[in-house]
């Protein structure tokens, strides 16, 4: 068993508790130290307030109708939610119900797989095409996450676990579908920002797009107001979406406040990615986002994030800039390097841009 996700629980009594998983804590009438998490500790940092619907929706059917009216109106809402929110729910998006509630089924079959079964997917490297593991990178971190994960690279080429049977298939069917609906998000939002459609597609050369499965799951927590089951951060690539088992915990940063998300049932929920606050030169920034856990049910959400194609090298469009007002805000760098550079360190905010940042 390789030491990289056993976790040192520096609990009380000397001897330390090593587990790979926090599924194996969710008995604990508390919780070991190491899961206590500085930002939930600080009142005015955790404290959040309910999604009052303003969170912008956007209708997918109509951003590809036959009526370009109706397209430039749905371009014009997608525009505004990237620059004021940099979140959105996605409705009439065409990936069909059963599928999405059939990956969901699949994903908890993967994490009631045994924990040696499971642990024959640990990655050892971020570079993994396949890794399944617990908080976000445990050998760098001080204090832990109440959850587990599986990452796996599934384009330009298609890594999966074999197992349970039949997930890797649904996955590949429900990875292929998002990439289409991303794509088409992507034209619209580079129209938003006065680009031809196909610009985004052709300068981080989404033929060969990175595209990340992430399953994760956070079992019920015993001091949920005490632990966390992703720290604040945002995402690396370009665009995310997100599906969930009916349990809340999402919560974005908007005008300095978290915000709990509760999405319209059957929505995909989609933010926005540090590549694409690059590429547009910060207008339109990532978000700040996070999970916080719960104490009576499981809960378990898939990310699948797109990102430019790995030897990709990024920066602001040229045809938003000028020598004038809009300078160049961020340096270039190939995804490769930043993502690497990201998920080797501790999350921490927005921290993995300043690399970036001129
Ligand atoms: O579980 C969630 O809602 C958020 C997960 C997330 O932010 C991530 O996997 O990057
Ligand atoms: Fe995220």
């Amino acid at each position: 068993m390789a030491t990289s996700s056993i976790l040192d629980l520096g609990t009380k009594p000397t001897r330390s508790v090593a587990v790979s998983s926090v599924k194996e804590l969710a008995n604990l009438k508390s919780i070991p130290s190491s899961y206590v998490h500085p930002t939930m500790t600080n009142c005015e940092a955790s404290d959040s307030r309910p999604d009052d619907g303003s969170i912008p929706i956007i209708d997918f059917s109509l951003l590809v109708s036959d009526d370009p009216d109706e397209r430039s109106r749905m371009i014009e809402e997608l525009g505004k939610a990237c620059r004021n929110w940099g979140f959105f729910m996605v409705v009439n998006h065409g990936v069909g119900v059963d599928l999405m509630q059939a990956i969901l089924d699949d994903c908890n079959e993967f994490f009631n797989l045994t924990t040696e079964e499971k642990l024959e997917f640990q990655g050892k490297h971020v570079l993994d095409p396949i890794r399944y593991g617990t908080s976000f990178n445990a050998s760098v971190e001080k204090s832990y996450f109440w959850r587990d994960f599986l990452k796996a690279f599934v384009h330009p080429l298609f890594n999966f676990p074999n197992k349970p049977p039949g997930f890797s298939e649904l996955a590949n069917e429900y990875c292929s579908k998002i990439r289409r609906l991303t794509n088409e998000l992507l034209k619209g939002i580079s129209a938003s920002l006065g680009l031809e459609p196909s610009y985004i597609a052709k300068a981080l050369n989404l033929e060969s797009s990175l595209q990340i499965f992430i399953t994760n799951y956070y079992p019920p927590c015993p001091e949920p107001e005490l632990a966390i089951g992703i720290a604040p951060h945002s995402d690396h690539g370009i665009l995310t979406l997100l599906i969930q088992n009916g349990i809340g915990g999402l919560q974005i940063m908007h005008d300095g406040r978290w915000v709990e998300v509760n999405p319209i049932s059957n929505s995909l929920l989609v933010n926005t990615g540090d590549h694409l606050e690059i590429l547009s030169n910060g207008k339109y920034k990532s978000v700040l986002h996070r999970a916080v856990v719960n104490n009576k049910a499981t809960r378990i959400s898939l990310a699948v994030a797109d990102g430019p194609s790995l030897d990709a090298i990024v920066s602001p469009a040229p045809e938003l800039l000028d020598s004038e007002e809009n300078l160049a805000k961020y340096r270039p760098m190939k995804y490769k390097e930043y993502l690497v550079a990201q998920q080797s360190n501790p999350i921490s905010g927005k921290s993995a841009l300043d690399r970036v940042r001129i």
